[in-house]
């Protein structure tokens, strides 16, 4: 049995650049690893084939488990007839702007080419996780980086360890493509600023972290906008939802602070987690 964790992310900004050719958008964000987890418990059976269970039933465990479309783009270079169960212990809130599902399918994908030495470059299997989702490229990256493109192209970010967030999500499941639907591509051009006051350290100075996403996000979830506005009356240094959403983050200098927030918010909202960025 093979125990994985699969890490979520949030966006510490995030800009619309484009429209592409196929229907995509060109981003330009700051990734975050953070220490909020799924666990995948992999082992092999006999019988060539996927097998997926999770505690979460929204979770689907058939071929559109984006896990089960990483099994189906490895499986061919394998050589051998053995297959794999993969149970999810899925704790990261699901279409909250987290990446749970992608992350599930990247470390997924890491974990079977180290198991059955599929010898595939991280390069390759970059590239592989591309064609299931535009989340998947940057958790063979990790850590912080900046994301350009589709959310592939990455270039270094001074890291952002260690920093005390807190995730309140309000169960409200938000459609990544519903949001770039309606989206106004705005190129603000913030990300700069953002990495220039990511790269000073402390104080954090909220004025720089933006996400282009939230109006529209909001617009179908108006709750986001109390919570951000919660999480500042509870001394947050920034506060921003992630991704499409709808989980807002917040930024602690301090544990204590972080502790307040999260004390006055655990039983008010269904997501309340306590966690650190990686
Ligand atoms: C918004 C972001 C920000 O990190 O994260 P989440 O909120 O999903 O966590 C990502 O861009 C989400 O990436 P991901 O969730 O993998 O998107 P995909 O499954 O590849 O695409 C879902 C749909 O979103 C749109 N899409 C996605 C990525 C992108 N750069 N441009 C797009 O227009 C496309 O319409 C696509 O059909
Ligand atoms: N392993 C998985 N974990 C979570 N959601 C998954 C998974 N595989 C497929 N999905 C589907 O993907 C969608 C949400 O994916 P997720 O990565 O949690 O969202 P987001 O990218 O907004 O954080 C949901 O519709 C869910 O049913």
């Amino acid at each position: 049995m093979y125990k994985i964790n699969s890490y979520g992310k949030i966006n510490l900004s995030l800009d619309i650049i484009n429209k592409r050719e196929d229907g995509y958008h060109n981003i330009d964000t700051i990734m975050q690893l953070i220490d909020l987890k799924d666990i995948l418990y992999i082992e092999e059976n006999k019988f060539n084939n996927l097998k997926i269970s999770c505690n979460n039933k929204e979770v689907p465990t058939d071929e559109n488990n984006l896990v089960y479309k990483a099994w189906n783009l490895l499986k061919k270079y394998k050589e051998n007839d053995y297959g794999l169960n993969v149970e999810i212990d899925k704790k990261i809130p699901i279409a909250a702007g987290l990446a749970g599902g992608s992350s599930n399918a990247a470390y997924f994908m890491k974990a079977i080419n180290d198991i059955w030495k599929l010898n595939l470059s991280n390069d390759e299997l970059k590239q592989l996780g591309k064609k299931i989702g535009a989340d998947l490229p940057f958790f063979f990256e990790e850590g912080t980086v900046r994301a350009e493109g589709i959310g592939d192209v990455f270039s270094p970010v001074k890291n952002f360890k260690n920093i005390n967030v807190l995730i309140v999500n309000n169960g409200y499941k938000i459609s990544t493509e519903y949001v770039y639907k309606k989206i106004k591509p705005l190129n603000k051009n913030k990300i700069e600023k953002c990495i220039k006051t990511i790269e000073e350290g402390k104080p954090f100075k909220k004025e720089f972290y933006y996400n282009a996403m939230t109006e529209i996000s909001a617009g179908i979830c108006p709750q986001i906008h109390e919570i951000i506005d919660e999480l500042y009356s509870l001394n947050a240094s920034v506060a921003l939802m992630s991704g499409s959403g709808s989980t807002v983050f917040a930024l602690y200098e301090q544990e204590d602070g972080l502790n307040n927030a999260y004390n006055k918010l655990k039983n008010k909202y269904e997501f309340v987690y306590k966690t650190k960025t990686l």
